[in-house]
């Protein structure tokens, strides 16, 4: 694998940087059946999924108020989006304002393409060190504890210039046939930057630095819109969809289907967050604690599977424009809070994921950690 950043001082502690890896095709249609599960794909004992794992109480948001500009309301749902955010980084949010039969369609067309053969999601095959495309648990990215899942990841610009990205990304990727699946995408990505900039708003408000300094930071945000496809599985206590991890991004919006499987960490416990169809799960990432300077924490999380019936769920990743300084705030600095992590931008931190470290609850500081050594070289050398 071709690096063009200066290989790393020390080996990172995971199995991301290693060649990209030969190994076995992930098709879904055939390993859903599998009771023998192959040994890539069964994790440790101490990450297995746990029986009747509980439910988690989270906050409800009611959006309503805030988006038809009630101060009052604003006010009020800063002051959940904070506790939440204090407390473990996840909330929930209702009376959104985004689209239902929208939110459906994009669901729909989900199921239409990952029911594809595999060789026509194969048109759309990541490439080793991009973040884009069709990728199956990973095979050939990772050696072991490969998630349970299958994903399509794409680009999203909020930028003016872009406005067709999502669009013409299915359309040349897949062909035309796939213009309408590019076009519910982009107006769901459409609406996820919307909706993305009334939560910074709120974040705003709720750290105290006033609601335009988030919102005008992601305005022309470039993010990454992922569809997560969770195939059943024959032996769910032994693997997991998505291993636990911290978001890199800066905030994800999520949707899951009425199957349920999304965990979070909190109080040392795995607890579950039950299906709301009607509501967006929202969690801070890793960059966005780097910009609350660590008053906000970057959640852990992870998705269980099941044995019965495929499990899906859309996943929004609001990421900065790429030439955006991510710097906390002056007011979240002070001499009882000095920096936490150095400045960075987006791309950097991506780039590590993709081709130096496997993202997981130790990402940032193995960034922060990797950056200072590389400064250092560069003084040295
Ligand atoms: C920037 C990203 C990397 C991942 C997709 C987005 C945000 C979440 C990251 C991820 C889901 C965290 C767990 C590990 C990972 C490899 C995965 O299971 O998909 C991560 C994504 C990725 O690197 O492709
Ligand atoms: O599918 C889910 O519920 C969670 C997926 C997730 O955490 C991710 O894609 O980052
Ligand atoms: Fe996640």
């Amino acid at each position: 694998m071709i690096t063009k950043i200066p290989p790393m001082p020390q080996a990172p502690k995971n199995d991301a940087c290693k060649s990209e890896h030969k190994s076995l095709v992930f098709d879904a249609s055939v390993l859903r059946h599998e009771s023998d599960i192959p040994t890539q794909f069964i994790w440790p004992d101490h990450e297995k999924p746990l029986a009747n794992t509980r439910a988690l109480d989270v906050p409800l948001v009611d959006l309503g108020g805030f988006l038809s500009g009630d101060p009052l309301a604003a006010a009020e749902a800063s002051r959940f989006v904070g506790e939440a955010c204090e407390k473990h980084g996840f909330f929930l949010v209702v009376n959104h304002g985004v689209d239902s039969g929208l939110v459906s369609d994009a669901h729909r067309f989900m199921d239409l393409f990952f029911e594809l053969p595999l060789c026509e999601k194969q048109k759309a095959q990541r490439k080793v060190g991009e973040h884009c495309g069709y990728a199956s648990s990973f095979t050939g990215r990772f050696s072991s504890k490969l998630p349970w899942k299958e994903t399509l990841s794409f680009r999203y610009s909020a930028e003016e210039s872009s406005c067709n990205i999502v669009d013409e990304y299915f359309r040349n990727t897949m062909g035309e046939g796939f213009s309408p699946l590019g076009t519910v995408y982009q107006d769901y990505c459409n609406a996820m930057s919307t909706l993305s900039l009334g939560i910074m708003e709120l974040l705003g408000m709720s750290l105290g630095v006033g609601r335009a300094h988030y919102k005008e930071f992601f305005e022309e945000n470039n993010s990454i819109m992922r569809l997560n496809y969770y195939p059943p599985c024959q032996k769910p206590d032994l693997t997991l969809g998505t291993g636990p991890h911290c978001d890199p991004t800066s905030l994800t919006i999520l949707h899951q289907d009425t199957v349920g499987g999304l965990e979070v960490f909190v109080d040392n416990e795995w607890r579950s967050i039950s299906p709301n169809l009607n509501a967006f799960v929202v969690n801070i990432g890793d960059t966005f604690m780097a910009l609350s300077n660590g008053r906000y924490k970057s959640c852990l999380h992870r998705a269980v599977v099941n044995n019965k019936t495929p499990r899906k769920s859309l996943a929004f990743f609001l990421c900065p424009k790429k030439d955006k300084v991510v710097s906390p705030p002056s007011e979240l600095v002070d001499t009882g809070n000095p920096r936490i992590y150095p400045d960075f931008t987006w791309p950097t931190l991506l780039e590590f994921t993709q081709k130096h470290y496997r993202a997981d609850m130790n990402t940032l500081q193995a960034f922060s950690n990797w950056l200072l050594q590389q400064k250092t070289s560069e003084v040295v050398s």
